[in-house]
């Protein structure tokens, strides 16, 4: 064993790249596109030192481009995930005991093999799998995941060295940060590589073994990032991947009693009924699980009479469309004073006439298809009926059309009732809702903003005037978990904006920080008497001479 109290390599945020014309990163990652499409893959779950394949194969394709087959994956059910189970406890010792500077090793290499020869594989993966453009798949499966890890392994060796500061005469206090007991169960959403992979390896890298199973739209890439985690060296049966509906799933795992813990991201209704189920299920644990979730949310733009127009259109374009508006934090419903909104809107719709639509492949085309038909009929749905309502006005877009794949246009309401529906509503869309006020009413349309959704994950102020910003940033504080001051609501970055929400949009965990890491430990305080007492009688009892 090596003998040492060892540092980790210091942090740094991962640089963008920016995939222009003639640039190394675009040739590679359009060559990695292409290979992709031309192969079909025959993708398996990974449980323990197996690979898994099943009979029932299910077909992935790309949302912008559904007549394309990109590949088929293996659908388990209810013996898969006890044989997941099953890998993990038995993987469990010989982790938890590996020190935990080997740990860190494997995920910074992790992190380095992402940030190399991995970097356009998983791109073109989340890509055409989830239907992301280059820039957008850059933030997320490159810079976001490999941020996680190396910040990650930097907050464990912080957790590590917390010790109690005061060890009386002839006592050493000491604090040991114990893995949890029993299995983790990751559940990852479709949205974000970066989350796919930070749900599973933070409890990992805590000595934790994992149950992964991820969204089946997010499949193509999590089979990329189980072969970077073998490739880095994650031990079999450390992290296995399964994939089998989430009800089934669910029966096998909060019914067993090694169940440890729940890293969830997700939607607040999934994660709700999770939280019921492990409440009734209580007693059948060894231990109470943690229950880590990040949620929906309803994220607002709130514009002061004092703004920017051009900073608040900005603002509203990229935070409510970037990604087809398909990130937790996106932009959905905004506020703007009277006298600002003919040139905010003159501006929105200038930036949106001109955004183009179509196929990730395509590097011009800013915005590409929603994550699957069933989000596409749900979106479609919500503006039909905002057609149809003489209290709504159709700014922008408003058309859609699945002919080729899930493309619905950045679509802009303007509504009369500040709760009107899609105003309150998570709808997980190119959708931006816009409530119109008059400029003396700011301070009434702080109370609308706080009370409006059951969400509180992120928020934006735009603002010149530094009272209008204080009073914003006091009267909503509990209106987001991240609040943003002239800017967008989306884009936080690792190690610097930690990121979550509460209310109705999670446990506030906050994904990439200390807090979160310390939710998949269990501390163990040691005390050690060196030289122990050997008579139970206090001196005042000595009798008096
Ligand atoms: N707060 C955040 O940090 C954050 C980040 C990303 C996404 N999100 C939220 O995630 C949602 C979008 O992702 P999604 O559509 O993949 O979410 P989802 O809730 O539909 O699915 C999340 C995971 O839960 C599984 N699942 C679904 N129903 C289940 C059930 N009944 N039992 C067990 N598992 C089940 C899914 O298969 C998937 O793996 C949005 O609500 C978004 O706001 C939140
Ligand atoms: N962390 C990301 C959102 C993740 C949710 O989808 C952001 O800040 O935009």
């Amino acid at each position: 064993m090596l003998k040492g109290f060892f540092n980790v390599p210091v942090p740094q945020n991962e640089p963008v790249l920016n995939y222009g014309p003639r640039s190394l990163e675009r040739a590679a990652l359009k060559a990695a596109l292409e290979q992709a499409r031309a192969q079909q893959l025959d993708i398996p779950m990974y449980i323990g030192d197996k690979e898994v394949r099943t009979g029932n194969k299910l077909e992935i394709r790309p949302p912008h481009d559904h007549k394309h087959l990109l590949a088929t994956f293996s659908e388990g059910d209810a013996s898969h995930v006890t044989a997941a189970i099953d890998a993990a406890l038995a993987a469990k010792a010989n982790w938890e005991n590996l020190p935990w500077e080997q740990r860190a090793a494997i995920f910074l290499k992790t992190a380095d093999l992402l940030a190399g020869p991995y970097r356009a594989k998983v791109n073109a993966a989340t890509m055409l799998g989830q239907s992301k453009n280059a820039y957008q798949a850059e933030i997320d499966s490159a810079c976001e995941l490999i941020d996680f890890l190396r910040f990650n392994v930097q907050y464990m060796t912080e957790i590590y060295q917390q010790q109690p500061p005061i060890s009386g005469k002839g006592v050493w206090n000491r604090v040991e940060q114990r893995p949890l007991e029993g299995f983790i169960f990751a559940l990852t959403p479709f949205n974000f590589t970066a989350i796919a992979g930070n749900l599973p390896t933070s409890a990992a890298m805590m000595g934790n073994v994992v149950v992964w199973k991820p969204a089946y739209t997010q499949i193509y890439a999590a089979n990329v990032l189980m072969q970077v985690f073998k490739e880095a060296g994650v031990p079999d049966g450390v992290i296995n991947l399964i994939y089998v509906d989430g009800p089934v799933a669910g029966e096998v795992i909060f019914n067993h009693p090694d169940f440890a813990g729940i890293h969830f991201t997700g939607s607040t209704k999934v994660f709700q009924n999770i939280w019921q189920t492990i409440g009734t299920n209580i007693h059948k644990y060894k231990t109470y699980p943690r229950i880590v979730g990040e949620t929906g949310g309803k994220d607002f733009v709130l514009a002061h009479p004092s703004a920017d127009a051009d900073v608040v259109s900005t603002a509203l374009v990229r935070g409510a469309f970037e990604y087809q508006g398909q990130k937790c934090s996106a932009a959905s419903r905004a506020y703007i004073p009277a006298s600002l909104w003919p040139a905010v809107k003159a501006n929105m719709q200038r930036d949106i006439t001109s955004f183009k639509i179509g196929p990730v492949e395509n590097f011009e085309n800013f915005i590409n298809a929603v994550i699957s038909e069933v989000s596409f009929d749900k979106l479609a749905k919500y503006i039909d009926a905002a057609k149809a309502d003489d209290g709504v006005e159709i700014v922008a877009g408003g058309n859609y059309d699945k002919t080729k794949g899930w493309f619905i246009e950045p679509t802009v309401l303007k509504v009369n009732d500040p709760y009107y529906v899609t105003m309150c509503e998570e709808l997980f869309g190119p959708v931006l809702t816009i409530y119109v006020y008059e400029d003396a009413q700011f301070d009434e349309v702080l109370n609308i903003v706080d009370k409006t959704s059951i969400y509180a994950l992120t928020g934006s102020i735009i603002s010149q005037d530094r009272y209008a910003i204080a009073e914003a940033t006091y009267r909503l504080r509990n209106a987001a978990g991240n609040f943003y001051i002239n800017d967008k609501p989306t884009g936080a970055v690792v190690g610097q904006q930690p990121f979550g929400g509460a209310r109705g949009s999670g446990t506030n965990d906050k994904a990439g920080s200390m807090i979160n890491l310390l939710r998949w430990v269990s501390p163990r305080t040691i005390k050690e008497t060196f030289d122990p007492p050997k008579d139970y009688r206090y001196p005042f009892l000595t009798k008096e001479s």
